[in-house]
């Protein structure tokens, strides 16, 4: 079998495509695949250090409001979608997948001219420009949240999950933690905002780290690469602290989450997939600079069951943050209520489902 699978810019649209892949690569080892993206996204260091066969296309997304660039865009589009032609003609896959991000755009929409099975991947409860434009074209949408349902052509539907739901599950470990220089015994909360980082997140954390060094808990803090050396300087003016690690990037997320009692992050889907299917606790600080506002939906899907608080951005202080987490984890009880109420929500299975859809469908000759 052979599979395309396209999904690009930031984390949240390519653990999921990299989840996949793992699945497949299991059920049936000689698979072959072939990753599409661009350099510039994180896709180009996250696929490759996969040993994944990766290749760029130069793309740029839609702006939503009439502009020049636009114009620039459909160009680039169009010829994104002749490389691609070109990149399918030759590796003939069975079918391809795209997992989000606007360089799925011009691959899917390749892929369906070329009648060839294709599927896309909604990790969020409101999906983006591309995965709506796509869905006129593909064969399934898979989507992660019933609200997305809405959005998209409903006989094309299927509610998979995220797969990085499924690949987050396993044994638990408390001695990675050691690896960060902190205890295993202890209760521990993970900050991190989203794939990239988060500025706001970051001065919050940066004010709070003082009072962290006199908790019953540690902290395991994640800064965002590009913003890690900033950081890094502020937080060394406040001195050494034995309750706190600071690390610009983790690649191990699925075991460091095992490992955690608390999460605190921006609401990005794929991340809530990740610690509903955990039944981990959650404190959750949406990014407001999304298309209409998704992270506050995503994060209310939690929030409206009991599995997760939610603090907003324009609410966000050191105080506030250490207030919350103070709620949580210094009160057995909420944590074990949320816990349960996580857990509720997740999809395990994901991976699974995901999988049958495209095997389903590689199998199926086009009708279009
Ligand atoms: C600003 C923006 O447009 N964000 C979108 C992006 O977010 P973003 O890329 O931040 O996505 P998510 O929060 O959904 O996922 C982040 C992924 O990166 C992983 N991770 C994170 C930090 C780290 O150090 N190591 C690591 O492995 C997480 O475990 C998770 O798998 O895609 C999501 C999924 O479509 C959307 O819901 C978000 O709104």
């Amino acid at each position: 079998m052979k599979i395309v699978v396209s999904g690009g810019g930031t984390g949240g649209h390519i653990y999921p495509a990299l989840a996949l892949i793992r699945t497949i690569k299991q059920k049936h080892p000689d698979t072959e695949f072939l990753y599409i993206g661009t350099e510039k996204g994180l896709e180009s260091t996250l696929v490759t250090r996969e040993n994944i066969p990766f290749k760029a296309i130069e793309i740029t997304g839609f702006k939503r409001s009439l502009s020049a660039e636009n114009f620039k865009t459909i160009t680039r589009f169009l010829k994104g979608v002749r490389a691609c032609k070109k990149i399918l003609k030759d590796f003939k896959p069975d079918a391809v997948i795209g997992t989000g991000g606007y360089v799925c755009g011009p691959v899917v929409y390749a892929a369906a001219k070329l009648k060839i099975p294709s599927i896309i991947h909604e990790q969020n409860s409101v999906p983006g420009l591309t995965n709506k434009f796509l869905s006129r074209y593909v064969n399934k949408v898979a989507i992660c949240f019933e609200s997305a349902r809405q959005f998209f052509p409903e006989k094309k539907v299927v509610l998979t999950g995220n797969p990085r739901a499924s690949e987050v599950l396993g044994k638990t470990d408390t001695s990675v933690l050691k690896s960060y220089n902190l205890s295993e015994g202890k209760p521990t909360v993970l900050i991190f905002g989203g794939s990239r980082g988060a500025r706001p997140i970051n001065e919050a954390v940066i004010k709070t780290l003082a009072q962290f060094a006199q908790k019953s808990y540690q902290v395991l803090y994640v800064t965002g690469d590009v913003h890690y050396e900033n950081v890094k300087k502020e937080a060394s003016l406040i001195g050494q602290n034995q309750n706190i690690a600071v690390v610009p990037f983790i690649h191990n997320m699925p075991e460091i989450l095992r490992a955690v009692e608390l999460v605190v992050a921006r609401a990005g889907a794929t991340t809530i997939a990740e610690i509903t299917a955990l039944g981990l606790p959650s404190i959750l600080i949406p990014s407001p600079y999304v298309t209409n506002n998704h992270q506050e939906k995503n994060a209310k899907s939690l929030t409206e069951n009991g599995a997760a608080s939610m603090l907003l951005e324009k609410d966000l202080t050191g105080s506030k943050l250490l207030e919350s987490i103070d709620a949580i984890l210094l009160d057995k009880n909420k944590e074990n209520k949320m816990k349960n109420a996580a857990q509720k929500l997740g999809i395990p299975d994901a991976s699974d489902r995901l999988y049958n859809v495209m095997r389903e469908l590689s199998r199926t000759k086009m009708t279009k």
